[in-house]
């Protein structure tokens, strides 16, 4: 690994230098389709083509001279740090249904491991069959397709356990049970791992529901913050509450987005592809409202009750264009015909990531947004994702920027 370069991002297409991907691994072999719901996948991935899919993703950004990090790499390095273990092996065995005498064997059996085996088993799982040594009523009494330790098949989506707003780091709070303790593996990484010894942390597992796929960085300074199945309007005020205390942001706006499933995030509505420019679906485009939120002087911390100054609802796009400073913010659509644009929408075609002003990764298969793309000047890096799309997320939800240039001055 090289020296770490200056960390952080101050936009969503300033040239990506360093990001931090998870190549999944057995947690996928986890899911059949009894559990695969409750695990957020909609099917049952072919893990050998997934994981192909990903080293493809990771060498098309090797190649453009992005430095890719790999979680999983750095979560082995902190393990063999006492402190890091044991915060990581007490988060793995904190679950109610496990009962203390289950907690003593659970954590008995993960103290034993190796920091690479250990690992594998806070990412991959722990099976019934799998524990070895003391046993108890909560043992007994599972069912054996029950994990004593639940797998992280979504740690794939780095993008929504942290994210860098400025050169600080937030570590967030996720929503859905399936992904609780994904977080605690980025915290981790982040306190102890050091590569990234004195980057300040900005949020924390603990706070109210905040998701990193709902946080867009528009222009330095200028965030948006959907709030909807994942993120809650109180993690969206709390963020900028501490934004405006460090001076890493003067306006967030906080944007409504539908409660379901194919919108369970505001990059599977929308995108930047440029300065100036996003891909949205256009069934939302005309309706996506913001609240224009900006700091009175003088908020010093999340805990001050200063009043936040707030505007609004209007037309998200207004509201952006005004807030980044421009005429206008362009909409690339994800195809006119509506069938068609639900459909790449829910295949991930909106969710892109770029690589530098007008280039952006995308799945292949969303064919149509991609001419729409290019024909408004964006290359176009096409990867396949038939399998990684099982769980529903693109190539911004597969990554999470550590590092990007800033934009030039206007
Ligand atoms: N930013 C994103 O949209 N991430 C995709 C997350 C997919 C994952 N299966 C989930 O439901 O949380």
């Amino acid at each position: 690994m090289t020296p770490s370069p200056a960390l952080g991002a101050t936009s969503e297409v300033g040239a990506l230098q360093t990001v931090l991907l998870h190549r999944p691994g057995n947690e996928l072999r986890r899911l059949t389709p009894r559990n695969n719901d409750q695990l957020l996948f909609d099917g049952v991935p072919w893990v050998d083509r997934a994981q192909d899919e990903h080293d493809a993703f990771a060498a098309a950004l090797t190649e453009r001279g992005v430095e890719v990090l790999h979680l999983d790499a750095l979560l082995t390095d902190v393990l063999s740090f006492p402190s890091a273990r044991a915060e990581l092996i007490g988060a793995a065995v904190d679950d109610p249904r496990l009962g203390a005498s289950l907690q003593r064997a659970a954590t008995r059996h993960l103290a034993w491991l190796a920091p690479d085996e250990l690992a594998a088993t806070l990412i991959g799982g722990l099976a019934h069959d799998e524990l070895r040594g003391g046993r108890g009523l909560a043992y007994e009494v599972m069912d054996r397709s029950d994990f004593v330790v639940p797998p992280l098949p979504n740690l794939l989506f780095t993008r929504d356990s942290s994210v860098w707003i400025g050169d600080e780091v937030a570590v967030t709070s996720l929503a859905m049970p399936a992904r609780h303790r994904e977080s605690t593996i980025t915290a981790a990484v982040y306190t102890h791992h050091p590569w990234f010894a004195g980057s300040e942390q900005l949020y924390g597992a603990d706070l109210e529901h905040l998701e990193g796929g709902d946080v867009l960085l528009l222009a330095p300074g200028v965030l948006a913050v959907g709030v909807g199945e994942r993120t809650t309007p109180g993690g969206a005020e709390r963020l900028a509450r501490r934004l405006f205390a460090r001076g890493l942001a003067h306006t967030v706006l906080v944007v409504p987005i539908a409660q379901q499933r194919a919108t369970m995030h505001l990059d599977t509505i929308a995108t930047m592809v440029d300065v100036d420019a996003m891909v949205m679906y256009p069934a939302m485009a005309d309706s996506l409202r913001a609240w224009t939120v900006t700091a009175p002087d003088g908020v010093a911390d999340d805990a001050d009750p200063v009043e936040l100054s707030v505007t609004g609802p209007r037309p998200f796009v207004e509201a952006a264009a005004e807030a980044m400073g421009i005429d206008k913010l362009r909409v690339i659509d994800t195809g006119l015909d509506p069938v068609t644009a639900e459909r790449e929408q829910w295949d991930d075609g909106n969710n892109t990531l770029a690589l530098a002003p007008r280039l952006a990764v995308a799945y292949e298969r969303n064919t149509v947004t991609n001419a729409a793309l290019e024909a408004a000047g964006i290359e176009v890096v096409r990867i396949a994702g038939s399998e990684l799309g099982s769980g529903r997320g693109g190539p911004r939800c597969m990554s999470c920027p550590v590092a990007r240039a800033p934009l030039p001055p206007r």
